[in-house]
């Protein structure tokens, strides 16, 4: 489907055959994303972005570097104590919220949980210091209400150029301002990364390498890939814009299918709670190899609820003939994935939490999500595809286990599953419009009065 936003091209690709054909067959086409004037202001200029910058020597040189020294599978395993912490963490407050029978905000709690993660990888153990995490969280919010808003630009770049104009006054002054604040809390991270390592200095390598958060092996790399400092920043932005609300995003939606399908839900805790040894206080991440019905919910959730359900915009940097049409040079490509991963020629009972047709005998056993299966693509395919699969399905499962393996679940008071509003509110990644509110009761705890 080709719809026209303002004088802009715009190709809709919302079948799995079509997306093949974008993101494989010709993905050396499609590869480039289209120009964003608020993304450009917020991070330092298209020569320096990274998820946002268009196909080419910069960008192929930014994503090897993210790809071998930040988001190897190896890398993000490095990080399992960070997580573990982090688990603890979020598991001693909702026993304090057991104890006094309190109603908990999942949806803040994950986000929080999701965002604490990235700051421990990317800057280290301190990144609670002078309240960091929370002026990142704050951060993130203001960029994604920002690239989510109206933009004369991106729909009449010539009469914008004529007028001169970079959205209004208005949007300006905040784009600005945003990018003051993010370059500020980055410089100061920065500084203390550099005045620590010429601190450790002469420290062995296996002592470095223990130690090294995404700013450590940026700093001690960034030469050799040649890359600038206002890159190191600008892939920094992308890194907790990309890695908080994706990550926090199927973890709420996870908690909500399963209040909504408590047989679904009750499935889960008896493997988790199988699979883990008698007495561990918490699930490690050893012991989710064995959790195969786990993967299948986190699957199923990606499927229904995949939080970017239109990927990132791609555009085309060349004419392309694909199936008789041709799309012309310039062309915004945006890839459907919602409609895709609910495609009914696709999947049977397309609209339905079925977690089980991921597992053995079910009738999307062979189905992954690593880009090769074109029904089903939630993180993308192809060059642009997400770079943050490991770290963020890491961040998934090590929660969802765990809130499984700790605690019984109770919706509030007075409200049935049926009363859970799935009303959704549409950004870049989309959410609930409502919070999810639940009750947490220690697992294996006697209720009061018994
Ligand atoms: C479950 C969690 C996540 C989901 C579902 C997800 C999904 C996506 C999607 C759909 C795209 C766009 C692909 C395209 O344009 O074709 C993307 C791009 C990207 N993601 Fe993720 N993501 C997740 C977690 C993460 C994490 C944890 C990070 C970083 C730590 C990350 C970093 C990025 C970056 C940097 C890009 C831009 C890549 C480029 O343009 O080359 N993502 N992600």
């Amino acid at each position: 489907m080709l719809l026209r936003l303002g004088t802009v091209p715009n190709l809709i690709v919302s079948s799995p055959h079509a997306a093949q054909a974008v993101l494989r067959t010709h993905d050396n086409v499609f590869a480039s994303r289209p120009p964003s004037i608020v993304v450009d202001n917020l991070q330092y200029g298209p020569s320096s972005n990274f998820g946002g910058a268009p196909y080419g020597e910069h960008w192929r040189q930014v994503r090897k570097f993210v790809s071998t020294h930040l988001l190897t599978a190896k890398k993000v395993n490095s990080y399992h104590l960070a997580r573990q912490e982090e688990v603890r963490l979020v598991m001693a407050k909702l026993r304090k919220a057991a104890a006094a029978s309190a109603e908990v905000d999942i949806s803040e709690m994950v986000n929080a949980f999701s965002n604490d993660v990235v700051c421990h990888a990317v800057s280290g153990k301190f990144f609670r210091a002078e309240g960091r995490n929370k002026l990142f969280r704050e951060l993130i919010v203001v960029n994604a209400t920002l690239s989510s808003g109206f933009v004369l630009e991106n729909y009449f770049p010539g009469v914008a150029i004529l007028l001169g104009m970079f959205t209004t006054w208005f949007m300006k002054n905040k784009v600005a301002e945003a990018h003051r604040r993010w370059d500020e809390l980055l410089e100061n991270i920065i500084c203390d990364h550099e005045r620590r390592s010429s601190k450790h200095r002469g420290d062995s390598a296996d002592q470095e390498q223990s130690a090294a958060d995404f700013i450590d092996v940026m700093l001690s790399v960034q030469q050799e890939y040649g890359i600038t400092m206002e890159s190191v920043k600008s892939i920094l932005m992308d890194i907790f814009d990309a890695g908080t609300n994706t990550s926090s995003l199927v973890l709420e939606y996870a908690m909500v299918e399963l209040m909504r399908n408590p047989y679904i839900r009750t499935k889960l805790q008896d493997e988790v709670r199988k699979m883990t040894p008698k007495g561990q206080e918490i699930v490690s991440e050893d012991n989710l190899a064995s959790m195969s019905y786990l993967r299948a919910v986190v699957k199923e959730t990606l499927r229904l609820h995949p939080p970017a359900p239109l990927l990132l915009p791609h555009q085309s940097m060349a004419d392309c003939d694909i199936d008789g049409y041709t799309i012309p040079s310039g062309t915004r490509v945006i890839i459907n994935s919602w409609a895709i991963n609910r495609d009914p020629e696709s999947w049977e009972n397309a609209d339905e939490f079925i977690p089980e047709r991921f597992m053995d005998g079910g009738s999307a056993v062979d189905i992954d999500f690593k880009g090769n299966n074109f029904q089903f693509i939630p993180f993308g395919a192809g060059r642009r595809m997400c770079p943050g699969l490991n770290f963020g399905l890491a961040t998934v499962e090590i929660m969802l286990a765990n809130l499984m393996y700790c605690f019984d679940w109770d919706l509030p008071a007075g409200m049935d599953k049926e009363d859970i509003d799935m009303t959704e509110v549409f950004g870049l990644t989309v959410h609930r419009k409502e919070k999810l509110v639940l009750v947490p009761k220690e697992h294996g705890t006697v209720p009061h009065g018994m």
